[in-house]
């Protein structure tokens, strides 16, 4: 089984070539293990082999991306393609897979949709090169900011092509939601655009905020003792080491390894409740990872009180809060471990993780949630890696202020004729306000 990763937009590009450099980093932690950590080699071969399958064309040696990378500017393209950057690393991008454009889309989701309209066929013919370089494709993986023109719009635009295209593929989109304030004035128009067209077109919308990893990131440059601003390079790394835990293989209960696709069934039990959080621990910086050990039972303890406290961080936790006062309530849940040890996480995880005031009242106990480990190599160079995928109330606090802060602009007809100019009326941001109200409502009453 295969995966092609459609990159979209500067922000979509530059989490996307993280996702292949951590991809081809985790595949090669077990080359340094010592030997005896590693009890069975041809298990791990068989991890290695199904990764690379799943996201790399293997030719002639060299690792080909099963990727399209898609935006209106040059600059950001040709840094990930120039033959110095491709030299760096052990996998490259097809050119044949590569779109740029000269224009840019200004930040105005209105002007990425049409540029997309207008890409339509080179983007498609790209997308059947790849799928001629695959067995069989099972799942697309979009990757978008949401509050760009590019990312955004043209993004949007394509996913819809996708869906027309490979009507029975998964469509697994990974939305990174702009910082609250600081950037753009028209941010959050975008982002409900963007929403509320993706909502219709993919199964499921994997979420991660500016907010968090840029308060992540400062957590870790903080704990390992070096004194610098963080940069969008850390919070890169945090979104793909938490991205690339989901998409890497992982074994079911007989040992043998599952398609990313079963997993997404076990999260998306209802066509409507599309939307994915990622919470991981332990959360150390690689300085501090050398001098640590810890213990399944602290780790499965520490997630299910960031759980509780509705954060993503295990800092600044409330660990007085107690499970009945849990801030959020969820539909679904998958648990990935990943280890060299052999310990059973099943009696830790019901400690912790079976609690009716989790979970919404639809679910029975045994549905609240599924647990896959993978105990013959760790992830990355973490000895013990915890993560825990949900299909919960936490994003919708974002949505929520997307919409208001749409709608204090929408209320004034704030900068309406930028949209307008390429023939977005208002009434598509009205059905964007119903459609995205209408999941905030839902969710809230889980
Ligand atoms: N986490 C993260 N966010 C990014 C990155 N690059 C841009 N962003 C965020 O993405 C949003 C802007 O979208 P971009 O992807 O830069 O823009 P674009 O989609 O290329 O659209 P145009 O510039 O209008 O053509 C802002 O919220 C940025 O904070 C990145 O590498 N990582």
């Amino acid at each position: 089984m295969s995966c092609i990763v459609l990159q979209l937009g500067q922000c979509g590009n530059q989490v996307g070539q993280h996702v292949f450099d951590t991809l081809v980093e985790d595949n090669q932690t077990h080359v340094n293990a010592a030997k005896s950590t590693i009890t069975n080699r041809s298990s791990v071969d068989e991890y290695v082999r199904n990764s690379l399958d799943r996201f790399f064309i293997q030719y002639d040696n060299k690792l080909i991306a099963r990727a399209l990378a898609i935006d209106t500017e040059l600059k950001v393209i040709e840094q990930l393609t120039n033959e110095k950057a491709q030299a760096k690393r052990h996998w490259h991008y097809e050119k044949k897979c590569v779109f740029e454009g000269r224009l840019g889309s200004g930040n105005n989701w209105a002007c990425g949709y049409r540029n997309g309209s207008l890409a339509e066929e080179h983007i498609l013919e790209k997308l059947r090169w790849q799928l001629e370089h695959a067995d069989r494709v099972d799942t697309i993986l979009p990757i978008l900011s949401l509050a760009g023109g590019t990312g955004s719009g043209l993004g949007a635009y394509a996913v819809e092509c996708v869906r027309d295209e490979l009507p029975r593929s998964f469509l697994l989109t990974t939305i990174v939601v702009p910082y609250t304030s600081g950037e753009v004035v028209v941010q959050n128009y975008n982002s409900l655009l963007t929403l509320s067209h993706l909502y219709h077109s993919t199964d499921a919308l994997l979420v991660f905020e500016n907010d968090i990893l840029q308060q992540y990131a400062k957590k870790l440059v903080s704990c390992s003792g070096v004194d610098r601003p963080t940069n969008i390079h850390d919070m890169n790394n945090i979104l793909t080491r938490h991205l690339c835990s989901f998409l890497q293989p992982i074994a079911k209960k007989d040992h043998s390894f599952c398609d990313l696709n079963y997993l997404l069934e076990q999260l998306l039990p209802h066509t409507f409740y599309k939307l994915l959080t990622l919470r991981c621990v332990p959360q150390l910086s690689d300085q501090a990872l050398d001098f640590s050990t810890y213990k399944w039972s602290s780790l499965i303890k520490t997630l299910s009180q960031m759980y509780i406290n509705n954060s993503y961080l295990d800092e600044g936790l409330n660990w007085s809060l107690k499970p009945f006062q849990t801030r959020t309530k969820s539909l679904a849940n998958v648990f990935l471990s990943r280890s060299y040890d052999k310990e059973d996480l099943d009696n830790e995880l019901k400690q912790y993780f079976n609690q009716s005031d989790f979970y919404s009242s639809f679910l029975s106990p045994s549905n609240y949630y599924s647990a896959f480990q993978y105990r013959d190599k760790s992830y990355l160079n973490y000895e013990k890696y915890l993560s825990f995928v949900s299909n919960c109330q936490t994003p919708v606090a974002s949505l929520d202020r997307i919409v208001n802060k749409s709608w204090q602009l929408f209320g004034q007809k704030a900068y309406l004729h930028h949209y307008m100019k390429y023939d977005i009326d208002e009434q598509v941001f009205l059905n964007g306000f119903v459609q995205i109200e209408q999941v905030i409502k839902s969710y809230n009453q889980l």
